[in-house]
């Protein structure tokens, strides 16, 4: 009978866990189950991800399962269950060496000015463009409404249609004022954020109004931010009061411009992705060829003209990140 008792309380307690890894520190995972337990856990066995050799192989926003150790508290990561997405920072002299800096995002928000600082539409561009390449849904948040002219506001509602019209999202709020901060707290609930954005553009302040009853929560993320050497390497995800979390690293805000072959570029931007297959040469580079239904579509005012531009901008490895 005790025998039985002890195999059953075994069972118990080396029994499989699932959790999401909200922290990592290289060595130890930070792990939180469904129901909010957190617990530390080491990795057991060799965790690869095809072509490509990582230096850590758990992240953060990865899902994994564990088994509990007896001492309740930490755990023994032992199975990474498959990503639906994840961004890397290449090495810079092994490009075929890579660091993971977080998975299975839902959604990048990039926030956004077009006051102190103006935001350039190449930076923007870029950015998109890099998530389209992590397949990472992106969101634009246009961020100092309160500092708008009326001519401001004109700019805003081009820049938003140019936008919305191509499929991405966009937000214009107040974070110091709190306009419109509502909506973006809706479109965060129960997903995992990556927040990014140039310095200046009011990122922290967003936090704090996004989390007006957790100031030390977003203490200990500046603190966090200041750790200068954790901070380019290692992502922590921040929950969030109405469900879902928050990843803001300063390494990973500005999402850098991934290795993307040039004939697959066109492939990042939806509106030339759609176009590209009426293009009378399977090869058509959307630059002087005849035929081609990019251009075609850019002549009848159909593709921007400020998108377009940074399309051949980065086609032509020029540096748009003013
Ligand atoms: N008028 C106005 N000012 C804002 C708003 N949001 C932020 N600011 C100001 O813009 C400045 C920068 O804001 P932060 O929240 O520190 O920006 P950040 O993006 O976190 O900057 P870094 O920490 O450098 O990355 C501060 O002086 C804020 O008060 C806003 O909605 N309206
Ligand atoms: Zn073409």
């Amino acid at each position: 009978m005790l025998k039985d008792t002890q195999q059953v309380l075994n069972l118990y307690l080396y029994s499989h866990m699932q959790g999401l890894v909200t922290k990592s520190t290289g060595s130890w995972y930070q792990v939180q189950t469904p129901d909010g337990e957190r617990y530390n856990c080491r990795i057991k066995g060799v965790f690869r991800i095809k072509g490509i050799k990582t230096t850590n192989p758990i992240a953060v926003g990865d899902v994994v399962d564990f088994e509990i150790e007896p001492d309740q508290e930490t755990g023994v990561i032992a199975h990474l269950h498959p990503r639906k997405n994840y961004i890397i920072r290449k090495s810079v002299n092994l490009s075929k060496q890579g660091h993971i800096l977080a998975a299975n995002l839902d959604q990048a928000l990039l926030i956004v000015t077009l006051a102190s600082p103006r935001t350039s539409l190449g930076f923007i561009d870029r950015f998109l463009v890099t998530a389209e390449a992590y397949d990472i849904p992106a969101v634009l948040v246009f961020n100092k409404l309160d500092m708008f002219s009326e001519e401001g506001l004109e700019v805003l509602a081009d820049y938003k249609s140019v936008y919305q019209h191509i499929g991405y999202p966009c937000f214009e709020v107040s974070a110091l004022q709190g306009t419109n901060v509502d909506q973006v707290q809706q479109l965060l609930k129960d997903k995992v954020t990556l927040l990014s954005g140039h310095s200046g553009v009011g990122k922290s302040s967003l936090i704090n109004a996004l989390l007006p009853d957790l100031g030390l929560r977003t203490n200990q993320l500046s603190d966090w931010s200041d750790k200068g050497m954790h901070t380019t390497t290692f992502a922590e995800m921040f929950e969030l009061p109405q469900g879902g979390f928050i990843i803001d690293t300063p390494g990973i805000r500005e999402l850098g411009i991934i290795d993307i072959e040039k004939p697959e570029l066109g492939q990042f931007f939806p509106e030339m992705r759609q176009r590209m297959n009426d293009c009378r040469f399977n090869n058509c580079r959307h630059i002087n060829e005849p035929g081609c239904a990019v251009l075609e579509a850019l002549e009848e005012g159909e593709i921007e003209l400020s998108r377009y531009e940074s399309y051949l901008s980065i086609y032509n490895g020029n540096d748009t990140r003013a």
